[in-house]
């Protein structure tokens, strides 16, 4: 069983400030989440005060969700900044099994910046390991877990990161350790922005604790939240009642709930 006790405890009873450069379409989700956990969020992607931001953060998340010429200036800062202040950085490639764009721009950071957790669905993983496009928009298609995983831990060892790969099973491992995750609820797909959602709880729990089991109840907050939100109400309601249940779980719940594996 993994306790979550000490590190839950930390995330709720001291703030970090997590600088999040993501998708407009997630923001404000992102930041009444990281909020509703009692931290800091702070979205900033002007390239003049970027550095600056990153310096004084414990985390810097970086989306790709909606690229633009000016935001890639600003995300060079951050990961400068990051780099030199030895602040860890999360990088999500949304899109990265979508775009050339944002499939060579997610190898280039990988390449040339200590990223500290990937992490992206199935297709976001899969394209960044086979440098290959595999989808025409933002959502995952189906791929062997069994695949996956094998990729998640090759990934990892090759960059020296963490690898988290999403779906219906999450799959986080460090090259060495893997563990599989079990929870979570089909309407979570349906609500745009929980991956990038996600990626914020990651952030934040990472600055508190480098290690697996802080990812692992970073999924199982977003996750288990979701088991216990309203789903016969409408997909405005699910969405509502997740955050609401994300600001009241508890590390007790997450002990009773979660369901893993190590592999
Ligand atoms: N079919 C599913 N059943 C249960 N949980 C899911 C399912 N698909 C995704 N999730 C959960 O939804 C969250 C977002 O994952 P995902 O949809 O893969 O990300 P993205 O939005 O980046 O594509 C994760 O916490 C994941 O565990
Ligand atoms: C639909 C869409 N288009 C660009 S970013 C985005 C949201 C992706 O968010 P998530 O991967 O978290 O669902």
């Amino acid at each position: 069983m993994i306790n979550f006790d000490d590190i839950f405890k930390q995330i709720k009873e001291s703030t970090h400030t997590i600088h999040a450069i993501v998708s407009p379409l997630a923001s404000n989700d992102l930041a009444n989440v990281l909020l509703s956990l009692n931290q800091a969020p702070i979205l900033a992607e002007y390239y003049k005060e970027v550095y600056e931001v990153t310096k004084n953060s414990h985390a810097l998340l970086i989306n790709l969700g909606t690229l633009n010429q000016s935001k890639l200036m600003g995300i060079k800062e951050g990961l400068k900044s990051a780099k030199e202040n030895n602040i860890p950085i999360i990088l999500d490639p949304v899109g990265a099994s979508a775009t050339k764009v944002r499939l060579e721009t997610s190898l280039y950071y990988l390449k040339n910046y200590p990223i500290k957790v990937l992490k992206g669905n199935y297709s976001e993983i899969y394209s960044i390991y086979h440098k290959k496009l595999t989808t025409s928009g933002v959502d995952a298609k189906n791929i062997a877990k069994e695949e996956i995983i094998k990729i998640c831990q090759d990934l990892a060892t090759m960059y020296n990161t963490i690898v988290v790969a999403s779906g219906k099973e999450d799959i986080i491992s460090d090259g060495k350790e893997t563990l599989l995750l079990k929870n979570g609820s089909p309407l979570l797909p349906k609500v745009t922005g929980t991956g990038c959602i996600l990626g914020g709880i990651i952030a934040a729990a990472y600055s508190f604790e480098k290690n697996l089991n802080a990812i692992a109840l970073a999924i199982s907050i977003l996750n288990i939240g979701a088991e216990l939100a309203i789903k016969d109400k409408g997909m405005a309601t699910f969405k509502i009642s997740l955050l609401d249940q994300i600001s009241l779980i508890d590390s007790k719940t997450i002990e009773e709930r979660i369901i893993y594996e190590k592999l």
